[in-house]
């Protein structure tokens, strides 16, 4: 089955408890943590993650956008992130950081910028737990949702099946009921979804849409026939 990670980015930080749990029923809640030097914008760190994980039973998918990753990914680990994000374009030491990761308890998963191909990270691939492609640039809730990476998603769910690998292929950026078929189809299995979950009236239906019509959707694909 799909899964829905709704970005708390486009949350109502005033209210992030009560936001986190206006999603319950999501399969991850998806943390985006911005430095100002990956990308030119800020937002919240190890402390704000410790306090979200208190505040709701969904687990912590966060998605570091800051340079030295190798230094602070762990410590999200220790704050209770089940799943910690690194960007290929920031690591120093990538196999080491996903092999620090998993040996803390967590989930590994490396990010791609829209302009990192994924075939230079073939050979990573079995030490990852989950590969992020992003569809749009990263910094921002509310971009439009980049087309031309979808040969990217296709080409990253080919050399999963060769290699057999049961690695998660996480879409971010730009999704929303207009886009989520189109990434399902590509071969992404878990979306996260910010503006189109938070924007809505209901949340949680908002989450429930976007898992059927993802479900819907790889259910028709080709790379799925056979699961
Ligand atoms: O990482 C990012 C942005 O850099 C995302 O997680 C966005 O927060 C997604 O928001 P929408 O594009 O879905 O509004």
């Amino acid at each position: 089955m799909a899964q829905i990670n709704p970005s708390i980015l486009s949350a109502d930080f005033s209210r992030l408890a009560e936001e986190a749990k206006a999603v319950d029923g999501a399969d991850w809640l998806h943390v985006d943590v911005m430095d100002n030097h990956f990308v030119p914008n800020l937002t919240l760190g190890v402390p704000v993650v410790e306090a979200l994980g208190k505040a709701t039973s969904t687990p912590l998918d966060c998605h570091l956008m800051i340079e030295q990753p190798d230094r602070w990914a762990p410590q999200y680990v220790e704050a209770g992130a089940g799943s910690v994000t690194f960007h290929a374009e920031a690591a120093a030491a990538p196999v080491r950081l996903a092999r620090e990761i998993r040996a803390k308890g967590a989930r590994a998963s490396m990010a791609l910028k829209p302009a990192t191909p994924v075939e230079p990270y073939e050979d990573l691939l079995p030490e990852l737990d989950m590969l992020l492609i992003m569809t749009v640039e990263p910094g921002f809730g509310g971009q439009a949702f980049l087309d031309i990476m979808l040969p990217k998603i296709r080409r990253a769910r080919q050399l999963i099946a060769r290699h057999g690998l049961e690695l998660w292929l996480q879409v971010d950026g730009g999704v929303s009921a207009d886009t989520v078929e189109r990434c399902a189809d590509a071969g992404a299995d878990v979306f996260v979804a910010g503006s189109a979950v938070y924007g809505a009236d209901d949340p949680a239906a908002a989450v429930r849409m976007l898992r059927h019509q993802a479900d819907e959707a790889t259910a028709r694909a080709s790379w799925s026939c056979g699961h």
